[in-house]
């Protein structure tokens, strides 16, 4: 098992020493590591192309990666675990795609997946999460093409969560929100942590100096990408 030399816990995820080259041999990140335990809210912050969402991708074993390791529980993931890494491993896109259709079925949609048929479809958990979101029942049955881009991205999230995932990986999940409703999601992610029997973590990028404040307990900067005690919030 792999563990933080000051932290007995046992890693749920650790990458070590990620590195993701073009197809020139030029490399966009390299020597990149991040430790993930449960109950993790880790914050990356970092100026417009210092490399955040590709080592968001990387570590949702989305993009190949050239170099590093990928640890889950423990295991090295390689190929062949890949399909269950990412049915506990969700990553939330920056512009979410939704599939033709209304709301619930976008949310049934991930659970038909072979490796989430095993997990419960939990529809009074998915109408308390709508309810946190000022949405009425009726909102379950909108087409998605008619949704706003932040309705849009709240679905995302509903979808995410209805995964049960162990860690949520989001990138700028809350660009095309207000603040109001920035916020909402922000509740709901903290929620989620503080309630879901599995102690998830998340990794979550953010332009927002002070949503990072308020969301996490670590703040990982680019491009160095190293968590330092000192970047600890409160
Ligand atoms: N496949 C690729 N080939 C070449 N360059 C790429 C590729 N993907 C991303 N890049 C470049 O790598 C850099 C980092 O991109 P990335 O999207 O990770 O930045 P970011 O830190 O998330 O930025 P932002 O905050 O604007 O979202 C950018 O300059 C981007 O253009």
């Amino acid at each position: 098992m792999i563990n933080e030399p000051n932290n007995q816990k046992p890693a749920l995820l650790a990458a070590q020493q990620l590195g993701r080259q073009t197809e020139t041999g030029q490399w966009l990140i390299r020597n990149l590591s991040l430790t993930i335990h449960s109950g993790d809210r880790i914050a990356i912050v970092g100026p417009t192309g210092s490399g955040k969402s590709l080592f968001l991708r990387s570590l949702a074993i989305l993009d190949e990666i050239q170099e590093g390791e990928i640890h889950f529980h423990g295991k090295l993931i390689k190929d062949k675990q890949i399909p269950h890494f990412r049915s506990q491993v969700v990553y939330l896109q920056q512009r979410p795609v939704l599939i033709e259709g209304i709301v619930q079925a976008n949310l049934e949609f991930a659970l038909k997946f072979q490796t989430n048929q095993h997990k419960p479809q939990d529809t009074s958990a998915v109408l308390n999460l709508l309810n946190s979101f000022e949405r009425p029942e009726e909102f379950l049955h909108r087409h998605s093409s008619l949704l706003s881009g932040g309705e849009g991205q709240i679905v995302a999230l509903l979808r995410a969560l209805v995964l049960s995932p162990q860690v949520l990986l989001l990138d700028e999940p809350t660009s095309a929100l207000d603040q109001q409703t920035a916020k909402m999601f922000e509740s709901i992610i903290l929620t989620w942590m503080e309630t879901s029997e599995l102690n998830p973590a998340f990794v979550w990028i953010t332009h927002d100096q002070s949503q990072a404040q308020r969301i996490a307990s670590q703040i990982m900067t680019f491009p160095s990408g190293n968590i330092s005690e000192s970047q600890k919030t409160p």
